[in-house]
């Protein structure tokens, strides 16, 4: 094998720290708990920490820029300067320094200093379940460099002695993740050269610092791109070539397919792919490579938390080593943002399991490693990693908890009958209709209620053992009670037992589910402070014994009123997890599907009338290229219709959906055959019930008509002009009034009034319409 130097590196490390230290430092700057000088300490540290870790680990270049107080799109929207006017007044971003306060009033709408204004939209980046804050564009706008944060924290880093890559956003990635204002049409490749010119001097500034490459992400080369968008990457990359700074560009989250031959061909000094969604495309990369190029490949997933076959990357990576010996760079497939920080805090994690899991910190060496291991410089401490990497993938494949019997049985038993309803949506929803003897807009809730301070007390004292599991079941019920109590008062049709008991709606039902494992400190960020501890599913999905009829039971017998039973779709239990690799998700999700089914049928044995199934990750879960689509919808759908579809006719089963662009799947959101949806659209001023309509979606659809993710109070006047807006497409019968998602991050405060607003603009609008 050939003695070179393969460079390792990593696109980003997760910033939120190993005790989520980040998430407390800024909720508590935000409360005015901490001064600002302690939160950009805490920031300080963080990157401190994060540099160590890299360079000890042994990578040889540390990265910096994917550190973010809130999110890494918003920053490179600071340093454009691309600040919507309600936020700062024009020379606060000609000062070339946009106040943090600000950033925090474009994320949240509200900061310590400044005044408050409705927040930037939100969305998924990519495929994943980490938000970003979404650029707000316009034609004719203005770029200036309107912030120095990464100036200063590549100082920082040099102060230390680092070699120093920085990351940024590409421009093209960021004008595709960006939007128009409402209601206004705009070409966004219009703004190019003014975006253009301000990354130019950024990477002037970069170079004046010394800094020798710069990763521009550009994940936008993984999807189906339109002509004009191919074009304008040249144009960008063609103008951005004159940058005193060496370009290394990164493409990840799938294969560059038919963007290859573009990609290959941008005058940059290196080219970044993901060698684990797309294996198939590095030989073909390292024959068409120009010989000054490097290849940073991608070969350590940044996705999942699996250990590494690091014998089996060496020897599918052997040749590209020989090929281009220094030209080739070792990486992660993409930013360790999706990963957990350290598998090494967990403790309570048996040890078969922990040795086949690598997170972060476990992956920076995996990378060094496979550096080594490539280039042929091994040192003992690699030969250590590479056994163990063998040893766990043995241990994996021979184990006996990942295989059950009874599920494969089970999963080669079904049948097409088990994915359909006896009757079709007109016959179920007379017998519904007579069941429940719900008015006309019938009233309802996405699930949650406010997950208060000290439910999740509670929680954590039950978890520590401090509060006994009757004093815990004790005060869940009286959330319980107390939740059914409100909703009775306020007038609701159909009731939730409101959720008190579940940390998360995928969580919760992995910690009862065979087939999972969970973590004590997994922790991923989702958006901001927040951030979820996705479960690790790891083997064959069995339910050992029912997980929420106890709950939906009780809470039903405190009312007339019918109680709806709540759960989380097969599909989002699948797209919110890690999940196990040695067989297609489709197996897995199918796995899920039946063990919820088996709960849905015990919720309906104890009376629950009406079951929601959550699925707001369908969406997401879509492949990035359309050409994968299809086979996708087909599977997900039948996951869901075989969890929904044990019941007689006269149960409702529910679903809902949040976050998305609906309207290219809505043929398969029918296809659910769910007898309700209930669907964000608040914000999009129903523009989505365009597609519902159109289409004539055959089935009954609650509209939020409450947007959950602001502290404001809806009024009457607009909850039933959003209503009467439904009106106009979907018949009357088939209209449901709710907010469009779950309660658990507002306050008891805001919830109480929102939901009376919204209770009487449905009795207006029975009155309306009688
Ligand atoms: N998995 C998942 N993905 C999703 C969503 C979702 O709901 N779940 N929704 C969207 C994202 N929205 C989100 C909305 C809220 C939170 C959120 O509030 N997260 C919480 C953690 C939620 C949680 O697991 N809570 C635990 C408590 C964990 C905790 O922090 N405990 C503390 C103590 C807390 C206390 O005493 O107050 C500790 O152990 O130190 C519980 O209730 O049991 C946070 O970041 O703070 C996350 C995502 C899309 N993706
Ligand atoms: N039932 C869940 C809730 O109300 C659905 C949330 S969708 C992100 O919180
Ligand atoms: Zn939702």
């Amino acid at each position: 094998m050939a003695l070179n130097m393969t460079v390792s590196h990593i696109l980003g490390y997760p910033r939120i720290g190993g005790n989520r230290q980040l998430k407390h430092a800024t909720e508590a700057y935000w409360k005015g708990d901490i001064q600002r000088s302690d939160l950009e300490q805490v920031g300080r540290e963080l990157r401190r920490d994060n540099w160590q870790i890299q360079r000890e680990a042994g990578l040889d270049l540390v990265t910096v820029g994917d550190f973010a107080f809130y999110d890494q799109v918003l920053n490179t929207s600071l340093l454009l300067g691309a600040v919507p006017h309600r936020f700062a007044a024009e020379d606060e971003v000609t000062r070339g320094e946009v106040d943090l306060d600000t950033a925090f009033r474009m994320a949240r709408g509200r900061a310590p200093s400044g005044e408050s204004a409705a927040a930037c939209e939100m969305t998924k980046y990519f495929d994943t379940n980490y938000h970003y804050l979404v650029p707000e564009l316009h034609a004719g706008q203005r770029f200036r460099l309107a912030s120095t944060r990464l100036f200063s924290e590549v100082e920082e880093a040099l102060a230390e002695g680092h070699a120093v890559k920085v990351v940024l956003t590409g421009p093209l990635s960021w004008l595709w993740l960006g939007k128009e204002r409402a209601g206004e049409t705009l070409d966004r490749l219009s703004l190019l050269d003014g975006v253009l010119d301000v990354y130019a001097e950024v990477l002037q500034r970069l170079a004046a610092l010394g800094v020798e490459w710069v990763q521009l992400d550009e994940p936008a080369l993984a999807l189906d791109l339109p002509g004009n968008w191919k074009a304008a990457y040249e144009r960008a990359y063609f103008r951005l070539r004159a940058a005193p700074v060496k370009l290394l560009l990164a493409v990840y989250f799938g294969g560059l397919g038919d963007n290859l031959s573009l990609a290959l061909g941008l005058p940059v000094d290196g080219l970044h792919v993901d060698a684990v969604r797309a294996p198939q495309e590095v030989d073909s990369l390292v024959d068409r490579l120009l010989p000054h190029k490097v290849l940073s490949v991608g070969a350590i997933d940044g996705r999942n938390i699996w250990r590494t076959d690091l014998v089996e990357v060496r020897e599918r990576l052997a040749a590209a080593a020989q090929r281009l010996g220094e030209r080739l760079w070792i990486a992660p497939s993409c930013s360790l943002l999706h990963v957990p920080v350290d598998l090494e805090s967990e403790t309570e994690l048996d040890a078969e399991l922990k040795s086949w899991l690598a997170f972060a910190r476990q992956k920076l060496d995996e990378t060094v490693t496979l550096a080594r291991l490539v280039s042929g410089r091994v040192t003992a401490e690699d030969e250590r990693l590479l056994a163990a990497s063998s040893q766990a993938q043995a241990s994996r494949r021979a184990s006996q908890r990942i295989h059950q019997q009874q599920v494969a049985e089970r999963l080669a038993g079904l049948s097409e009958a088990d994915s359909q309803r006896d009757s079709d949506y007109i016959q179920r929803a007379e017998i519904q209709r007579r069941v429940l003897g719900l008015p006309l807009f019938p009233t309802t809730t996405i699930g949650s209620f406010p997950q208060t301070t000290e439910i999740r007390a509670a929680r954590r004292q039950h978890k520590a053992g401090t509060l006994s599991d009757d004093d815990y079941q004790a005060r869940m019920k009286a959330e319980i009670a107390e939740a059914v109590r409100i909703q009775e008062q306020l007038g609701i049709d159909m009731l939730v037992h409101g959720e008190a008991e579940r940390n998360d709606m995928v969580e919760y039902f992995g910690e009862q589910l065979d087939g999972y494992a969970f973590t004590r400190f997994g922790w991923v960020q989702s958006y901001g402070s927040r951030c979820v501890k996705p479960p690790i599913l790891y083997g064959d999905v069995s339910r050992p014994r029912a997980m929420t009829v106890a709950w939906s039971a009780y809470a039903q017998s405190l009312t007339g009123a019918p109680m709806k039973g709540m759960l989380t779709g097969p599909v989002t239990m699948l797209q919110w997890a890690f999940v196990r690799d040695d067989q297609p998700r489709s197996v897995t999700c199918r796995q899920i599907a039946l063990a919820l089914r088996d709960e849905v049928c015990d919720l309906e044995q104890a009376g629950i009338r009406a079951i929601q199934i959550d699925e707001p990750a369908l969406r997401e879960g879509l492949p990035l290229r359309r050409s994968e689509w299809s086979h996708y919808l087909e599977w997900a759908v039948e996951a869901f219709r075989l969890s929904a579809s044990g019941v007689t006719d006269a149960t409702q089963i529910h679903t809902h959906m949040c976050y998305s662009e609906f309207n290219d799947i809505i043929d398969s959101i029918a296809a659910l055959d769910a007898d309700v949806i209930t669907i964000e659209t608040s914000r999009s001023n129903m523009e989505l019930l365009d597609a519902f309509g159109d289409f004539d979606y055959p089935n009954e659809i609650g509209p939020g008509v409450y947007d959950i993710h602001s502290p404001n109070i809806p009024d009457v006047d607009w909850m039933v002009a959003l209503m009467e807006k439904a009106a106009e497409r979907i018949s009357l019968e088939r209209l449901w009034v709710n907010p469009d998602c779950g309660l658990k991050t507002r306050h008891w405060d805001e919830v109480t009034p929102a939901l009376a607003n919204m209770v009487e603009a449905a009795r207006q609008l029975r009155r309306r319409h009688a």
